[in-house]
């Protein structure tokens, strides 16, 4: 007897994870004996219920809901003792794991593709007491980002984020940092930004960092070096057009499995990391990939 959880949260999505629910449950059924579905009612919701099912052994928890709801599960697990396998409904603004795994981002295809699936390790990070499944964000531009109201989010979607983050840009000041890189090598940057991330994929730019996979179990560090912004611009933009934006002139990026940070130039400075779009940590941050941690499931066939 087989059995997964099914956790919705119905605020995500402009509450599209509702409509999904009966396919989804109709496609899990096609792997599972029984499917138990749970509609979360808060924050932490989907956290707790994902760990409960690992510690009551389930055989995999599915969590429908944006980039938050999808981190509510991934930390669940992460806290919980068994191991058990993860699938997730993207519904969120960026969906950047789903881009990174090849999920589809029509709801209703993802959920019907999940009737068969297979499952493939991925990496997660652990930051602080914290974890994240895609990216740790630190500076004026994710500030910006995670003020973004929910209800701009849902009608302006990604452009709501880039109008943020332009303001962010130029208005904001810029901190001096350490980075400490897997305990050895030092710098110290003067940035607005620095993201560390687990994809390819970040703010829904799938171009955003070349050769980052999923499972190589590496932490890909990208700080924007801000000696001349204006001039640097139409750089970073072709690159957004083509190429890759971690290879663009005015970003340093370091592959590394640890990567601790704190603010240098200002003692009182109340720095937040945002993780997977949502508030995280205030710096100092400590992080480390966990390699190969989570079972994702994937569908076998994809609609194109
Ligand atoms: N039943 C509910 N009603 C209202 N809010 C809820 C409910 N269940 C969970 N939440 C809240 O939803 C938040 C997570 O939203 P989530 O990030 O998944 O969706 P989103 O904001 O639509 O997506 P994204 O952040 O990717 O744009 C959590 O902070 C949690 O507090």
């Amino acid at each position: 007897m087989t059995k997964v959880m099914l956790v919705i949260n119905p605020s995500s999505g402009k509450g599209s994870g509702k409509e999904i629910q009966e396919d989804l449950e109709e496609a899990l059924g096609k792997s599972y004996d029984e499917v138990e579905t749970r509609m979360t009612e808060g924050a932490g919701d989907a956290k707790n219920w994902a760990k409960e099912a690992a510690d009551d052994q389930y055989d995999g928890v599915v969590v429908v809901g944006g980039d938050g709801t999808v981190n509510e599960g991934i930390t669940g697990l992460a806290e919980a003792e068994n191991k058990i396998p993860f699938g997730f409904i993207p519904l969120g603004t960026a969906n950047d794991l789903a881009r990174a795994l090849g999920i589809n981002l029509d709801p209703k295809i993802a959920a019907k593709e999940l009737a068969d699936f297979t499952t493939r390790k991925i990496d997660i990070a652990k930051i602080n007491d914290a974890y994240f499944c895609n990216v740790a964000a630190i500076g004026a531009i994710p500030s910006a980002v995670m003020e973004t109201s929910s209800e701009e989010k849902s009608k302006f979607g990604f452009f709501a984020y880039v109008r943020d983050s332009m303001r962010a840009l130029f208005k904001d000041k810029e901190h001096t940092y350490e980075l400490v890189f897997d305990n050895d090598e030092l710098i110290e940057i003067s940035t607005k930004v620095i993201i560390v991330a687990l994809t390819n994929s970040v703010g829904s730019v799938e171009n955003m960092i070349q050769d980052a996979t999923p499972d190589d179990g590496l932490l890909h560090v990208m700080a924007l070096k801000e000696e001349n912004l204006l001039t640097e611009l139409p750089n970073l933009i072709h690159e957004l057009n083509g190429g890759y934006i971690s290879e663009a002139n005015n970003m340093v990026t370091y592959n590394v499995k640890h990567v601790s940070i704190s603010v240098k130039d200002d003692d009182e400075a109340e720095v937040k990391a945002n993780i997977d779009g949502e508030v995280g940590p205030a710096l100092p941050i400590d992080i480390e990939v966990l390699p190969s941690f989570l079972d994702v499931m994937v569908p076998n066939h994809k609609t194109e």
